[in-house]
């Protein structure tokens, strides 16, 4: 079945492990605790606080107690909807103050470029909130990139490394799965993909191979014809 639909990850795929790891997780770390501590009463913000107490089982913690699980969150990359959403809302701070900029690799700019050009559909699946990959491809280094996509997907569509998660996507986008293609550098997700009837590509930026899945090291070399 031909492609009709590109699914792309973010973190390590069309954007630098180092930039999250090194850039936004930092950002967050520094900033999200006053940002709960200030703005708990707010409804947006005290519904994730009310999440995060009840995914952590922490039914009656303070809103200090909730920052602090908030930031063992972050150490331990915990790919918790809360955070995430919280995440975003800190991370929109810093990008509209300038202090961020959207790393996205050149690569990926000009594929996915080229590919809207062509009239593929394209979609985001992170772990990160809407919010957040909105933020990230709108405010990136390359412009606002945003206009290229037709749908964002993140943990409230279940976890990346759940076949079940990618049924629903494909439902969602109103193809079959095989019309899809998913990129991620994690052999889990990829994985996962195919179980839902997926067309994958691994991305390796170091080089290597992603478990028996075709693996490239850039967009550049993505061949959407040869699938
Ligand atoms: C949307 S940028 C922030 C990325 C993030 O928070 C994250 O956890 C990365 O997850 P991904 O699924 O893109 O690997
Ligand atoms: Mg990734």
């Amino acid at each position: 079945m031909p492609i009709k639909a590109i699914l792309t990850d973010i973190e390590g795929t069309t954007s630098a492990v180092s930039f999250v790891f090194d850039v936004l997780f930092p950002f967050a770390t520094r900033y999200l605790p006053e940002f709960v501590l200030t703005r708990a009463d707010e409804p947006a913000v005290a519904q994730q606080i009310e999440a995060v107490r009840a995914e952590s089982g922490e039914a009656g913690a303070s809103v200090e107690r909730v920052v602090e699980i908030l930031l063992g969150w972050i150490a331990e990359d915990r790919k918790a909807t809360p955070l995430k959403a919280l995440q975003g809302m800190v991370w929109e701070q810093g990008y509209n103050a300038g202090q961020l900029k959207g790393h996205v690799y050149p690569d990926a700019v000009e594929a996915l470029r080229r590919w809207s050009e062509q009239g593929y559909h394209l979609y985001v699946y992170s772990s990160g909130s809407i919010q957040a990959q909105k933020l990230i491809f709108g405010c990136s280094e390359a412009g606002d990139l945003t206009p290229l996509f037709a749908g964002y997907f993140d943990t409230t569509s279940g976890p990346k490394r759940e076949a079940d998660s990618y049924r629903g996507i494909a439902a969602a986008i109103g193809l079959l799965g095989d019309e899809i293609l998913f990129l991620s550098d994690v052999v889990q997700e990829l994985d996962a993909a195919r179980d839902a009837g997926m067309q994958t590509i691994g991305l390796a930026r170091e080089g290597g191979e992603l478990g028996d899945h075709q693996t490239v090291a850039s967009f550049a070399v993505i061949d959407l014809t040869r699938i």
